[in-house]
């Protein structure tokens, strides 16, 4: 187990990405404390062991990340690792999109992750040690014509994840980011997988030709949180089955 004695947070942890993450983490040997706005959470997290515990908490909003740290403090006596997972979307084309809206999803996908990255970093540099990992995507660099504010923040995550290696290098704190292309989750089911033309689009741009799985996402947060990515901090790894750095259209199989 790569990740015994350490204490994880990872924030929207009740599904999709961050529940695998959560997961992965724990069976390498990891205290997780599962952070996420729905309560539901707090019965996902029971299922997992003595372990996983559940903090409810709007990761935007700074009273409730003081208080998420707080609570990790109280359960586990530290934090070694935060996935900065919690992540939304919405889809409007530019011409129509609110300010509300634009806000909306600035203030959930990319402060959220200066917020609880700044409250964690306070607590790893007095061990002088710790990791950070913020969930990018490949949106980072591509952007889609409907997803305005949710491929601005990604690209916002990927400065914030270098500037935040920068300033937490010196106290041990790594910082790295992930950035997944298509993976079945409630979130991509909304934004692009809505039908089947969607869907095929998405396939003739990804070589390996299929969707990702959550665990495929959390398999790569596991390895930038241990030892073996020890000398690793300012990255983004595309987790994306070939789609950025091979840019080619395949024939999608039925
Ligand atoms: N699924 C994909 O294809 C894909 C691709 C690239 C990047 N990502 C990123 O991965 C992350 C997870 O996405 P997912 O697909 O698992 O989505 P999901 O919708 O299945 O899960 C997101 C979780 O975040 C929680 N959440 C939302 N707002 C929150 C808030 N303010 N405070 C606390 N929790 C909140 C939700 O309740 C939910 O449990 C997101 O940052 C997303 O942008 C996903
Ligand atoms: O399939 S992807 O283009 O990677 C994609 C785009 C947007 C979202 C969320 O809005 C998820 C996946």
């Amino acid at each position: 187990m790569k990740l015994s004695q350490q204490v994880a947070i990872v924030t929207g942890a009740t599904q999709g990405i961050g529940l695998a993450c959560a997961k992965r983490l724990l069976a390498e040997g990891a205290s997780v404390m599962l952070v996420d706005i729905k309560p539901e959470g707090a019965a996902v997290a029971a299922e997992l062991g003595a372990q996983a515990r559940f903090f409810a908490a709007d990761v935007s909003q700074k009273a409730d990340v003081d208080a998420m740290v707080a609570a990790t403090l109280a359960a586990f006596g530290r934090i070694d690792i935060l996935v900065n997972n919690a992540g939304v979307t919405h889809a409007a084309d530019f011409l129509d999109l609110t300010e509300d809206d634009f806000d909306r999803v600035l203030r959930i996908n990319l402060k959220s992750m200066f917020l609880c990255g700044q409250a964690a970093a306070r607590e790893m540099v007095k061990h002088e040690r710790g990791c950070i990992i913020n969930m990018s995507s490949v949106n980072a660099e591509l952007a889609i014509p409907n997803q305005v504010p949710y491929v601005v923040s990604k690209g916002g995550i990927n400065q914030l994840t270098k500037v935040m290696a920068l300033n937490l290098a010196p106290f041990g704190v790594r910082v790295n980011g992930i950035g997944p292309g298509t993976i079945l989750t409630e979130l991509a089911k909304q934004a692009v997988l809505s039908s089947p033309e969607a869907r095929n689009t998405i396939l003739s741009r990804t070589p390996l030709g299929r969707c990702g799985e959550p665990e495929e996402v959390a398999g790569i947060a596991a390895f930038l949180a241990s030892a073996d990515a020890s000398y690793m901090t300012g990255q983004t790894l595309y987790v994306d089955g070939g789609r950025l750095a091979l840019n080619y259209t395949v024939p999608v199989k039925d």
